[in-house]
């Protein structure tokens, strides 16, 4: 569980995020989409204390960021950043990484962590290739050992970061299902996302922000009306038998 509280951030002096406000409970998705640049990832960075708050509070299951150490701030949330470099180790020992937060001194690995490790690869769909370097696989069996490594980690909250970059439109399908998978275990979920179709189909929640500020938070039903000013597009609703689908279009004024 996650409570932010008036959150502000910046940058030398300039102040990029004002007075965030949001919770992020255990068993939902929720999507966080905005316009490039309206400070996404510098929310998520906020939460895992990366990047320093200039005021405001982040609750991490209910203990203050202020107070924590980088250790036990992992314990509480898994965060999947939107870079990352591709490491040359195999899959298995990148996602064995995932245990590190939950190491005693001198840190070595212990049988349970192997073990943790290794239902989290094959979970994710990953332990056919888990003895395969990183840099050999595909951009879709990367993400799902990324995902192996989040969960080993252990945490009640998982943070991405446009996770679906990349993936063909099958693969992006299959993370969206994992998401909601980690979800139905109890977690909270976090995505920043491109992707407004995808969000709107699969987030439990959709946060929607613009300028530094939340927008509209709430049910994809209740959000998607405002995604017409936010983005500047023509918005559809489309209710069939399999669902309530979305579809985006250019403005008519435009
Ligand atoms: N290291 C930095 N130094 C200064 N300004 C930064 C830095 N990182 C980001 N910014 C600025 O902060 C604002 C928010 O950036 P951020 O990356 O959080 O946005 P975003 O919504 O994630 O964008 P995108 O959708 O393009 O990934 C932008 O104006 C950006 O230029």
């Amino acid at each position: 569980m996650i409570e932010l509280r008036e959150l502000c951030a910046g940058y030398g002096g300039r102040e990029i995020l004002h007075r965030i406000s949001l919770t992020f409970a255990p068993g939902q998705v929720y999507g966080i989409i905005g316009p490039n640049g309206c400070g996404k990832s510098t929310l998520l960075r906020c939460i895992t204390g990366l990047h320093p708050l200039s005021s405001g509070t982040v609750l991490l299951d209910g203990a203050d960021l202020r107070g924590l150490t980088p250790i036990q701030t992992a314990r509480r949330v898994a965060y999947l950043p939107q870079s990352r470099n591709v490491p040359a180790i195999s899959a298995g020992r990148l996602a064995l990484h995932g245990r590190f937060a939950h190491l005693s001194y001198p840190r070595r690995y212990r049988r349970e962590d192997g073990e943790i490790t290794r239902r989290a690869l094959e979970w994710t769909g990953a332990a056919d290739f888990a003895s395969r370097n990183m840099q050999e696989l595909s951009g879709g069996q990367r993400q799902r050992v990324y995902l192996a490594m989040a969960l080993a980690q252990d945490t009640r909250t998982i943070l991405m970061d446009e996770p679906t970059t990349y993936l063909d439109i099958g693969s992006r399908f299959e993370v969206m299902g994992l998401a909601r998978r980690l979800a139905g275990m109890g977690k909270a979920v976090v995505l920043v996302l491109h992707d407004l179709e995808l969000v709107l189909r699969y987030a439990d929640r959709v946060v929607v922000m613009n300028g530094g500020r939340v927008k509209a938070e709430g049910p994809p039903d209740e959000v998607y009306p405002c995604l017409r000013n936010c983005f500047g597009v023509e918005v559809c609703r489309i209710p069939s038998p399999e669902g309530v689908f979305y579809s985006f279009s250019p403005r008519h004024d435009g």
